[in-house]
């Protein structure tokens, strides 16, 4: 599924915070977008913000060429798909029922759910390799176990937007590859894709397009190598670092 997501002079609304970069990109099709910074550097507020779950201090965002406040919610869901830094679960769900939530916007009010929806959520299951899982209660997984349901969960929604705040928390090495692989996969398959990361180097590996955010609400944003200027870096976390070539690619490592 193809997507595309915009903003054009945007500033989002950092409690605290006066003034604050205005952000004009676009996350075009088949693009994936790392977003990095400190903690505290309004990562998540960006990440919530173009989804519509809270309101820019000024500026427009642009879903698939239309203002994303002329999209009716459900229509948004449709479209874009959010992986949250944190699962809450506030009721006791099996990790089947949570991952037909995904299918939950292209369903009309009070419609259950068919076969098809339940197939392209086991297919996501299985994906994740949390397949074997679906019987069991969201809140008896491991952390690494659900995240993935929740990575399946949004898989199973089918956006052409996916925005991801740190979709490899909580996972182990090979899990960590296997969902940057996925969502590369997405981006390859038409989906715009934006990621908060912290970890540099996945960053280096898997994004094509990079949005440095600096905890005084100074951005720049470009192509990766663009961005992998270790001066920046050094700025971006306060950290010196030392940089390695591993493969053709960089590998920062903090320094003394
Ligand atoms: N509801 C709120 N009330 C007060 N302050 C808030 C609220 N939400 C966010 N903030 C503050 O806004 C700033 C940006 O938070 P945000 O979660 O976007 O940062 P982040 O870059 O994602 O950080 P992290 O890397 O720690 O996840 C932080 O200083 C945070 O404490």
């Amino acid at each position: 599924m193809r997507g595309c997501l915009e903003s054009r002079e945007l500033v989002i609304d950092v409690p605290g915070r006066s003034g604050g970069a205005a952000l004009t990109l676009a996350v075009a099709p088949g693009q994936v977008w790392g977003v990095l910074g400190p903690n505290g550097a309004g990562k998540t507020t960006l990440l919530h913000t173009l989804a519509g779950l809270r309101a820019p201090r000024s500026g427009e965002i642009r879903l698939d060429g239309r203002s994303l406040t002329a999209w009716r919610r459900r229509d948004v869901a449709r479209r874009l798909g959010l992986v949250f830094q944190e699962n809450h679960d506030g009721f006791p769900a099996t990790v089947r029922e949570t991952a037909l939530i995904g299918r939950h916007p292209w369903l009309s009010p009070w419609q259950m759910e068919g076969g098809e929806d339940l197939r392209l959520a086991e297919a996501a299951l299985a994906r994740l390799g949390v397949g074997h899982l679906a019987d069991r209660l969201v809140g008896t997984l491991s952390g690494g176990e659900r995240q993935r349901v929740a990575i399946a969960t949004v898989l199973a929604q089918a956006p052409g937007v996916w925005l991801a705040d740190e979709p490899t928390n909580h996972l182990d090495l090979r899990h960590q590859t296997a969902v940057m692989a996925l969502l590369a996969e997405q981006a390859r398959a038409g989906s715009a894709v934006m990621m908060c990361l912290h970890d540099l180097n996945l960053a280096a590996r898997w994004c094509d397009h990079l949005l440095l955010l600096y905890p005084d609400g100074e951005a720049c944003w470009g192509p990766r190598d663009a961005m992998l200027v270790p001066a920046a870096l050094e700025r971006l976390y306060g950290q010196r670092l030392a940089t390695a070539w591993v493969e053709g690619a960089p590998v920062f490592v903090p320094a003394g």
